[in-house]
């Protein structure tokens, strides 16, 4: 039940950037960390891990099925967790729609509060909208959302990247605790020591 990338490769359409061939595995159970330079390809390979790019050769598989890229929707065994959590909500939804829209459509259904809960944010927030709780709520609240959709595998892209220690910490906590109940987690970092903390296994890109 691995999610796997064998040499994938990608050409951005205005020829300003080329993934070389690049494999990469993410194993129930475990959390991977994916770190590199800035502009190297992490995002692009998260993006073709979960279905949103085509690689241009080479080919991603989740447990041994070809992933296929359907426009804007993301195959039924990925969450993506995005690095601007503002960016990646719909500002005229409340955090509670968000979630269980988010479950509804996977055909999951859930108990918003629990999933608050989980991630360490107070579920009285779910009824406001993103604008109207912090970056580090916010962020919490989209890994909810993710987790709401029952993935097998969650990719987070710099999920971490702006937040304080505590919101870092909570995240992590749950990553963990998703991972040790059997979720396959690709979290993108910067930050090696971050990564070392928090990953079973560290992969270096574009070095
Ligand atoms: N919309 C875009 N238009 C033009 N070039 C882009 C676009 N998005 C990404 N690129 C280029 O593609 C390359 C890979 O980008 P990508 O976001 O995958 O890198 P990254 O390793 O995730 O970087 P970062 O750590 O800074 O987020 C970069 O060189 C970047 O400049």
């Amino acid at each position: 039940m691995t999610l796997v990338a064998d040499r994938v490769t990608y050409r951005r359409p205005d020829g300003g950037f080329a993934l070389p061939p690049t494999d990469l595995v993410i194993r129930p159970g475990r959390i991977t960390a994916l770190v590199g330079p800035s502009g190297c390809g992490k995002t692009t390979l998260a993006h073709l891990l979960a279905g949103l790019l085509a690689p241009g050769s080479g080919s991603v598989t989740a447990a041994g099925a070809r992933v296929r890229r359907r426009r804007g929707r993301l195959p039924g065994h990925t969450a993506l967790l995005d690095q601007d959590p503002m960016a990646a909500s719909d500002p005229t939804m409340t955090l509670r729609r968000a979630l269980t829209l988010a479950a509804s459509v996977r055909g999951v259904t859930v108990d918003p509060d629990a999933l608050a809960d989980e991630v360490g944010l107070d579920p009285a927030l779910l009824d406001r909208l993103p604008a109207e709780v912090s970056g580090g709520q916010l962020q919490r609240a989209c890994l909810a959302r993710a987790l709401a959709q029952e993935p097998r595998y969650l990719i987070a892209d710099e999920a971490t990247a702006h937040l304080d220690p505590l919101s870092t910490a909570a995240i992590a906590r749950t990553l963990r605790r998703r991972a040790d109940g059997g979720l396959g987690v690709l979290a993108i970092t910067h930050d090696r020591r971050l990564a070392r903390s928090w990953a079973d296994e560290v992969r270096e890109l574009g070095v």
